[in-house]
């Protein structure tokens, strides 16, 4: 992202103000409470120094013992006081960052899952895992080096100021003369902090994104041999990150340094202006020891003052970045006012649909209607728009025109909970999560009988497997069902449909990526599946779809025929020339002789119609593909 200064213009206020408000008014009191202990652990160092002018002037000089004991007991008391309230306060402040985080992470998960499918297409996992875990935590580190160890050491250092001031108010004034000089430099320093600490959060979020592809992509990353070139955009990407990184702690520690020039030249003058004082015996070496131990003490709390500034800006940029997540809002949302959902198993109809992504139109007055409880099968060449009427009927992305209707509701017109528990969708993805199987199947159901379950693992033919698992339903699938096989993990998610129970069915590709034995029993737990619901079908291989009662032809976003598999194979048009060059290739003879006649007799004298068979040989996978 440009590294610009609109882009970090946010106010450090208004960013303080949205944490305060969002995450941490509701401890407000706990963080009150430990405001008191830390000032009270601040103001000791106070009570340190002025306590030497006693040690010096009452006890040592005069050599009286009972005021020596006085003296210790009060020294003790004050450090005894200083452990006690140091650790009351760091648990509360701890227990109170770390809550605000969870916080903060749980709900910017949430609000990130409710973005649009674009979103997420432009804003990678590894992007986002990087938001969510280090931006957040960087946010938590206020706690550590902004409120508790800076509130203390505001209290440390106004306490030593007032005891410097009551001994002295020339020595302090002599001694804070090198103040002024820190300003400009330090909103310099700040400015420059706050460039570096974005440019290496962007940095960071491109190797998450990185390390989340390769991770992903391991096989063909292996089996290309491209261990190398993944190594190398690694290592160009974090020599960048370490670059922006040193640069910006140059920053924040210069902002430190800085301090320690003013402050060096403070001693210097108050050393040469109070000590002549103390020679011409005008004041006590009591008194000056005492200014000298505030002086001293504040040097330290002054110091990480001074760096805090520059960490204030390491912590507001990744402040920025969350709350430009938080502020994004969906564009797909629930309508003001929603209509019910269809009761019945619904029939749908996609009512001249037009989509594009920018300049690619990718439906274009599409329609068709799917009956209610009867299967419909899509059809078409690969980039035809087949997935993408599965996005507009489930809302994953809406039409610039047209509309989709489910069971007379149009789809906008529901909630997007209510259009959602009206479909269940097999992929050839069959997503698994890292769980065990059951907790795969149940998905946080926790009123599903054991009989209910039974029958849909058999119903799913997830029974027949499972004898072979070591730990039944128990067993852990491991990252994305990687210990299951494809046509298992298919059955998994046909086992998960089943228990959803929705009126709708949606299966794209579903068994596409499976060997002839594993089809055979995927497709009978969808054939069991579909009992009832009004099915959608998306399939490569035409066998698969010749018994579904209606099949929609589509072409370049278009719906160019429909009808069921005998008249659209009379008809001759698109859906004949597909059927025919598929099992021609396939060498299925039988049914090239079969076809043979109609792909002859069909009416293609039409140039359009020719021209896209010629297309579509050169795209069709089952062509060039095994
Ligand atoms: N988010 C997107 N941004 C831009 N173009 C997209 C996007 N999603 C899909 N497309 C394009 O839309 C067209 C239709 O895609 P779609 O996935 O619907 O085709 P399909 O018929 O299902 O193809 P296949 O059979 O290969 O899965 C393709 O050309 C694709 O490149």
């Amino acid at each position: 992202m440009a590294d610009k200064d609109a882009d970090y213009g946010q106010d450090s206020r208004a960013l303080i103000l949205w944490i305060w408000h969002g995450y941490l008014r509701k401890y407000k009191w706990i963080l009150a409470l430990a405001g008191v202990l830390m000032a009270i652990e601040g103001s000791t160092l106070g009570a340190i120094s002025y306590m030497v002018k006693p040690m010096f002037d009452t006890a040592f000089a005069p050599g009286n013992s009972g005021a020596l004991w006085f003296v210790a007991l009060v020294f003790a008391g004050i450090f005894f006081t200083r452990g006690v309230t140091s650790i009351l306060h760091k648990v509360m402040m701890t227990s109170v960052s770390q809550k605000a985080a969870a916080d903060l992470r749980t709900d910017l998960l949430g609000h990130l899952m409710l973005q649009d499918n674009a979103y997420h297409q432009t804003h990678p996992p590894g992007f986002l895992i990087q938001r969510v875990q280090s931006d957040v935590q960087a946010i938590n580190n206020i706690w550590s080096t902004f409120i508790t160890r800076a509130g203390r050491d505001l209290v440390s250092l106004i306490a030593l100021l007032v005891v410097a001031v009551s001994v002295d108010p020339i020595w302090t004034l002599i001694a804070c003369v090198g103040t002024p000089l820190l300003i400009l430099p330090t909103l310099a320093a700040q400015k420059f902090v706050r460039r570096r600490s974005r440019e290496a959060r962007d940095l960071g979020a491109r190797i998450a994104t990185l390390l989340d592809e390769i991770f992903h992509g391991i096989i063909p990353t292996k089996l290309n041999r491209l261990e190398d070139y993944q190594s190398n955009k690694f290592r160009q990407s974090t020599k960048r990150l370490v670059r922006a990184e040193i640069r910006a702690s140059v920053g924040t520690a210069s902002i430190a340094s800085m301090v320690d020039f003013t402050a060096g030249l403070g001693f210097f003058l108050v050393l040469l202006y109070g000590g002549s004082e103390i020679v011409a015996g005008e004041k006590t070496v009591g008194q000056f020891m005492s200014f000298f131990t505030a002086m001293g003490m504040m040097f330290e709390p002054l110091r990480r003052l001074g760096g805090i500034a520059g960490r204030w800006q390491v912590i507001a940029s990744s402040i920025e970045r969350v709350k430009e997540l938080v502020d994004t809002q969906p564009t797909l949302t629930d309508p003001s006012n929603p209509l019910a959902p269809p009761k019945d198993v619904p029939g749908i109809e996609l009512r001249e649909v037009t989509l594009a992504y920018g300049d690619t139109t990718v439906l274009q007055g599409a329609s068709f209607t799917a009956e209610p409880g009867k299967t419909t099968a899509i059809v078409g060449a690969s980039g035809a728009g087949k997935s993408t009427v599965f996005n507009v009927l489930t809302r994953l992305v809406d039409p610039q025109s047209g509309e989709a209707i489910v069971g007379g509701v149009a789809n906008r017109q529901m909630t997007l909970t209510d259009l959602r528990n009206l479909f269940s969708v097999v992929s050839q993805d069959a997503m698994l999560f890292d769980e065990t199987l059951r907790e795969n199947i149940l998905l946080g159901q926790d009123n599903i009988d054991d009989d209910r379950l039974q029958a849909v693992l058999k119903a799913a033919h997830v029974a027949e497997f499972l004898p072979k698992l070591a730990d039944g339903l128990d067993t852990e699938v491991g990252p994305r069902g990687s210990n299951l096989s494809g046509g298992q993990r298919q059955r998994v998610v046909i086992a998960r449909a089943l228990l959803r129970n929705t009126p709708i069915l949606l299966l794209d590709e579903a068994t596409s990526a499976l060997d002839a034995q594993s089809e055979t029993l995927v497709q009978q737990a969808l054939d069991e599946l579909s009992q009832g619901r009004t099915t959608l079908v998306i399939a490569h291989r035409l066998s698969t779809v010749r018994e579904a009662d209606k099949i929609v032809v589509m072409d370049r976003g278009q719906v160019v025929d429909q009808g069921t598999h005998d008249e659209l194979l009379k008809r001759g048009g698109l859906y004949a020339e597909l059927y025919n060059l598929q099992f021609n290739t396939t060498g299925e003879s039988a049914e090239e002789k079969a076809l043979k006649p109609v792909a002859d007799d069909a009416p293609q004298g039409d140039e359009s119609s020719r021209s896209m068979f010629g297309r579509l040989l050169s795209r069709l996978p089952w062509v060039s593909g095994p």
